[in-house]
């Protein structure tokens, strides 16, 4: 097994078992760190999953800022991590998660590398108010960007709203996350890349650069529009925004001490 093989199967472990695995110690080449999220998903892939989008990261200020890191990340999302919107969570399969309000895009034409933001909503189906749930397979939830890049960029799971119609200004929709009915995070889809449209054209561009062009079909997650909130046992997350609607969930009650 070489050294790409052999991170990515530790990566996966730790994220299958859900248990932390140290930071990585050697220093990698932004290369190397996506070549090792591809062999992680080939992984994934190989036991059934199928990719069904791709999600982006650092595409705001407020999530630059609580994790230190100012350069945008991407990675891929499979069907095995959608979760029922109003369904409930399984807090056991995680190893540290957390939530973060977005919102999505899904995809009725393929884009190229190189788009407008004109031509990349020409290509959009429909808008979602959505959730991403993010979790770090690392020790604390710490890394450096390439550790979170070979880490999928903690992508885990997802819940989209209702999908909307894309012919409306989404240049500033306010967004509101709330969990037990508590407001914990305002902000605006005008934080995301100063329109998230622009999150669209990027992750365009991303995803051909990597032989994985974007395709009808495709969900493309614009980013966390606030900072990350860490989920509990019992919790109930509901994000709004703006002429979108919702999306919600809950986490079941069950941790690792009462699972066994
Ligand atoms: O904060 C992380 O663990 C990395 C993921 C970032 C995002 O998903 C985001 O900024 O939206």
């Amino acid at each position: 097994m070489n050294r790409i093989e052999d991170i990515a199967g530790r990566l996966d472990a730790a994220a299958r078992n859900a248990t932390p695995t140290p930071q990585l110690a050697e220093p990698l080449s932004l290369d190397e760190a996506y070549a090792i999220q591809a062999a992680l998903m080939r992984l994934r892939y190989e036991r059934g999953e199928r990719r069904i989008g791709i999600k982006m990261g650092f595409t705001s200020r407020a999530k630059m800022a609580q994790m230190g890191i100012d350069e945008m990340i991407w990675g891929r999302l499979t069907d095995g991590m959608l979760q029922e919107e109003g369904g409930v969570v399984k807090f056991t399969r995680y190893v540290h998660p957390r939530v973060e309000p977005e919102i999505a895009f899904l995809l009725k034409a393929p884009l190229p590398a190189k788009v407008s933001p004109m031509e990349a909503m020409a290509a959009v189906e429909a808008v979602a108010p959505a959730l991403e749930i993010i979790d770090s397979r690392y020790k604390d939830f710490r890394f450096s960007l390439t550790d979170v890049i070979a880490d999928n960029s903690s992508s885990s799971g997802l819940v989209i709203g209702n999908w909307n119609s894309p012919r409306q200004d989404l240049s500033n929709l306010g967004i509101v996350l709330e969990i037990n009915g508590q407001i914990r995070q305002v902000g605006s889809s005008a934080a995301i890349l100063g329109h998230p449209v622009r999150s669209l054209v990027a992750a365009a561009r991303l995803a051909a650069a990597a032989d994985e062009p974007l395709q009808a079909g495709d969900i493309v997650m614009a980013g966390g529009a606030t900072g990350a909130e860490a989920l509990s046992p019992g919790m109930h997350v509901c994000v709004r925004v703006d002429r979108l609607g919702k999306a919600e969930f809950s986490v079941d009650g069950e941790t690792a001490s009462t699972s066994s």
